[in-house]
């Protein structure tokens, strides 16, 4: 079953209890929330008290993407926050087994991303310890970049390992997906779907929703 998950990250902070009701009115099941602390990427976002306050705003799936270093110091308080899949980056975290398993025992789902230049293999042993692989096509940190391209051949990688390993596996794709890129990553073997400027930057949220399930 493929999930549309529209990324936070691009909506209208001025109005965002609004926005997120709406993508549930539309038929979203998952949002994607991207927590940067500007040390791990050259950004900050949003952190704990938007989660919380959110969360009383909807019963969607909270897919929280740590975009931050040492995650494994603040996953309680996300925990609590609301959130019910935490990613952390294998990048960002020198005990990557360790702080997934930490995840797993709050009860939430547990993910590692990816960065561009991270080869798959990094991450094989990982494979059936994890809830959800996230590949990252674009350099994290900003809405609004460019899919790359060979982040395709790297989410096939995941499927076969997923295939052999994991079939309960969630597969994420996240950066630089609009209604020109989603078919190819659906086909490469996603079936969570992360957009952010196609879903919440121009047009309307539903007629954006619409274009992008169309497009898969
Ligand atoms: O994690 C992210 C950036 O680090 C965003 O979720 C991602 O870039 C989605 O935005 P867009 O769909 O506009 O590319």
């Amino acid at each position: 079953m493929i999930k549309l998950a529209p990324s936070i990250l691009s909506a209208d902070f001025s109005k965002l209890g609004e926005e997120v009701k709406s993508l549930e009115k539309n038929g979203i099941e998952v949002v994607h929330i991207d927590v940067m602390d500007g040390n791990f990427v050259p950004n900050i976002s949003l952190g704990i008290p938007v989660i919380k306050s959110i969360r009383k705003e909807t019963k969607m799936i909270f897919d929280v993407h740590l975009m931050i270093e040492n995650p494994s110091r603040y996953i309680e308080d996300f925990v609590k926050s609301g959130a019910d899949i935490i990613t952390i980056h294998y990048e960002a975290d020198k005990h990557v087994d360790r702080t997934i398993n930490y995840i797993k025992s709050f009860g939430v789902k547990a993910g590692i991303s990816l960065n561009p230049g991270t080869p798959v293999s990094f991450i094989k042993d990982l494979i059936n310890v994890v809830d959800m692989v996230l590949i990252m096509s674009v350099n994290p940190g900003f809405g609004g970049q460019k899919y790359i391209p060979y982040s395709s051949d790297k989410i096939r990688e995941v499927k076969e390992l997923a295939d052999k390993f994991n079939k309960d596996l969630i597969i994420e794709v996240d950066g630089g997906v609009n209604k020109d890129t989603i078919k190819e990553v659906v086909e490469a073997g996603a079936n969570y779907i992360v957009a952010g400027s196609a879903v919440f930057k121009g047009g309307d949220i539903s007629g954006n929703i619409k274009a992008l399930k169309e497009g898969m």
